[in-house]
């Protein structure tokens, strides 16, 4: 993998020309195993062999800049007004990073105003601009409790132009992004007309994604509380596929192109014995097809449970065209009840008919309050986003690298997908649990 070391600097607005609330404090720290001095670096890699085939001088390896407090900021917190937007589809969690953004906005930094625009982009177009919200401590107070976001979100593309109207009719000086690959994307494109018009506002990403398909973090905040969530569907269908003869439970989860929660749901409580996902392509027909093997396996043990991940087996759906959403995103074909209807005719047709539980969360998964660990995870996040933005970092992104909390530029995050990888350790884990073949390729 070419990754040079100039790919990953992030960029400023300027000099850092104001004393940081946080001086005093950073003033005796140096990098320990628990703390990475903003001018130290996070290296990318991991792994020996991979450090030795970059070929390079340490100093040169890969590496991210820290996230955290600086001592010195680039914006005025007294003259300096902020906007906040989530955007894309929902995720646990998005309400713990606007209150952790508030909060730190508010009670360290004692920033001017904060402001929240409503239903993600579309809130800052000149058709919605006017019903921007200001936040302070009161109106955050206990939003954390609740799913979704007090701000909206959306999907649908919006004008650069007019968004960048609305940031200066506002005096924003520091916006925001909490959204997906799609949001990161829209950010990437208001920076470069703030470019244009050689304005001082800096746009902050924080990298939102219930499949958790952004690269260069290790989990994105609100997937463990999902795949939490999946996990109960998965034990009620196990239960019932017990209670019944040849019973046959399917869970069709979240997942358009990456099977993280249906490995991750399935790994949990280990009821699943077949997990498809779009990174392992199956066939359905033939000896070593899927129809064979869970009819092998019904036969064995009088049941049987099956995890699809949304994006799996697309190629075997017969699709009218391809359709996308708003944002320009693939709609997939039901991968969940095209199963649901073979198996039950290849049981019946083999002399095993069977009792299907076919249950597809969907929603019910991302709707709800983040955990314990997750709102952890969001709130620091949230404050590392603050500290990015008020040291003028721009076209940045916040993420958590190797458990450390780094500074991403926004084109590398949208640069590619994160993946199971069929030969990773993750996909191992799965095979070893559920002792599915390594392939359902003939
Ligand atoms: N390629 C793109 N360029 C600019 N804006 C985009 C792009 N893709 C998506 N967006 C915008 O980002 C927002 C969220 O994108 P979407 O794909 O729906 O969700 P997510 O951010 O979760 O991936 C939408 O308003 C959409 O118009
Ligand atoms: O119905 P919506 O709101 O478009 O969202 C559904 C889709 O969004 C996803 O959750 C992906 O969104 P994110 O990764 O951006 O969170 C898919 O798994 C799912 O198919
Ligand atoms: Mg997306």
């Amino acid at each position: 993998m070419t990754l040079e070391l100039d790919d990953l600097r992030v960029r400023s607005l300027g000099d850092c020309r104001y004393d940081s609330p946080f001086a005093e404090v950073l003033a005796s720290k140096r990098t320990s195993p628990h703390y990475v001095h903003e001018d130290d670096r996070v290296l990318v890699d991991d792994t020996v062999s991979v450090l030795l085939s970059r070929g390079v001088p340490i100093e040169a390896l890969p590496s991210l800049e820290a996230a955290g407090p600086r001592r010195r900021i680039y914006f005025d917190p007294d003259a300096t007004s902020v906007g906040i937007v989530t955007c894309g589809g929902l995720c646990p969690g998005l309400n713990d990073v606007i209150r952790g953004i508030v909060q730190e906005l508010t009670e360290h930094y004692r920033v001017a105003h904060i402001y929240g625009f409503r239903n993600g982009f579309a809130g800052l177009t000149s058709q919605h601009r006017e019903r921007v919200v200001e936040l302070d401590l009161d109106a955050v107070r206990d939003i954390n409790n609740d799913g979704g976001t007090i701000l909206g979100s959306s999907r649908g593309d919006q004008d650069p132009e007019e968004m960048v109207d609305t940031l200066v009719e506002r005096g924003i000086d520091v916006l925001f992004v909490v959204g997906g690959d799609g949001s990161m994307r829209g950010a990437m494109r208001i920076t470069r007309e703030i470019d244009a018009r050689g304005l001082d506002i800096a746009v902050i990403g924080i990298p939102k994604t219930i499949d958790n398909d952004l690269p260069y973090t290790d989990q994105s905040f609100g997937f463990q509380t999902a795949f939490a969530q999946a996990t109960a569907f998965i034990a009620s269908v196990f239960i019932e596929s017990q209670a019944a003869e040849n019973g046959v439970g399917i869970v069709k989860l979240m997942g358009r192109h990456s099977g993280f929660i249906a490995c991750y749901a399935a790994l949990s409580n280990n009821d699943a014995d077949f997990v498809l996902i779009p990174e392992v392509p199956f066939v359905l027909d033939g000896p070593n097809g899927v129809l064979r093997r869970v009819e092998d396996h019904v036969r064995r043990h009088g049941q049987v449970v099956v995890v699809v991940a949304e994006g799996a087996g697309q190629d075997l759906l017969e699709q009218e065209g391809e359709t996308t959403d708003a944002s320009g995103n693939t709609k997939l074909g039901d991968i969940g009840l095209f199963l649901k209807e073979r198996l039950t005719e290849h049981l019946t047709s083999v002399d095993l008919p069977p009792t299907v539980r076919y249950l597809d969360p969907s929603y019910a998964i991302r709707s709800v309050p983040a955990n314990a660990y997750d709102s952890v995870y969001c709130v620091r996040l949230a404050h590392a986003a603050v500290h990015a933005g008020m040291a003028g970092r721009t076209e940045t992104v916040v993420v958590r690298w190797r458990r450390r909390f780094v500074h991403v530029p926004m084109p590398l995050i949208t640069s590619h997908r994160n993946q199971v990888d069929p030969d990773g350790d993750l996909w191992m884990s799965v095979l070893e649990a559920t002792g599915q073949p390594m392939s359902f390729e003939p």
